[in-house]
């Protein structure tokens, strides 16, 4: 029988968490920190705020959060593969303020109306359902809150989506066998970021789901965007 997404996704992460930080950095020449600190100033987190970081992975973004909400506030980082979170889990030792849990994008262990913030980054692609994933985050922001994503994205500068997929489909892979001797999990980053959205498009999803206010911003030519709505 052949694995679903949510099967073949969670094995992937599962098996690549202790190299995940290092291969990051590789892959994307560091530039996602960049992307991050941007999405942050847009979003001009206020301090004492309760977060979310879905899809938290090994916690980059939940430690960002956690500096930006400080000791008042609080942010829970939440992913499905207890091989991240035990990698994550070193990182946040020193920061009070971030809760790790265990649990699924696609239904969130949280009431209506939790959140101010609520996160994700690099997550999205990797669910089986994208607006079901979204729908579950406008319905624990509070209203008036805002949720924020950081995903690859669809160049529409000619030549470069070409480069773009060049890069993605056969460098990249050969990068996930050199450093972390794993060419299969590498090419599923290419699959997924393959059949992802455009950013216009994404930001129809945020409306489906129930968003009013959506804003968006390629990076670095459009291979990644940051969209931030409201609720
Ligand atoms: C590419 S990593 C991104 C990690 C982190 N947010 C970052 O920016 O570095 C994707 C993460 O999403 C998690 N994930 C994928 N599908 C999920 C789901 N349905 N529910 C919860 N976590 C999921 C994976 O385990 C993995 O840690």
């Amino acid at each position: 029988m052949s694995q679903s997404k949510e099967q073949k996704v969670h094995s992937v992460f599962e098996s690549i968490s202790t190299d995940y930080d290092k291969m990051n950095s590789v892959i994307s020449f560091n530039l996602h920190k960049k992307w991050r600190a941007d999405i942050m100033e847009r979003m001009n987190v206020k301090a004492g705020s309760k977060a979310l970081d879905v899809c938290c992975g090994t916690a980059d973004w939940t430690i960002s959060m956690a500096q930006s909400v400080g000791s008042k506030g609080d942010v829970t980082g939440l992913d499905f593969s207890n091989a991240m979170l035990s990698s994550a889990a070193p990182k946040t030792d020193k920061y009070p303020n971030i809760t790790l849990v265990q649990g699924n994008a696609m239904q969130l262990p949280f009431e209506d109306n939790t959140f101010d913030y609520v996160t994700i980054g690099f997550g999205l692609r990797n669910v089986p359902d994208y607006e079901t994933a979204l729908k579950e985050m406008f319905r624990v922001v509070k209203p008036g809150g805002i949720v924020a994503c950081l995903e690859t994205s669809q160049s529409e500068i000619p030549g470069y989506r070409q480069l773009f997929r060049l890069y993605f489909n056969y460098i990249m892979p050969v990068f996930g066998k050199l450093f972390a001797k794993s060419y299969n999990e590498y090419s599923w980053l290419q699959e997924s970021a393959d059949e992802f959205p455009g950013r216009e498009e994404l930001a129809q999803l945020f409306k489906s789901a129930g968003f009013t206010r959506v804003d968006y911003r390629p990076y670095s030519g459009g291979v990644a965007a940051g969209h931030i709505a409201i609720k």
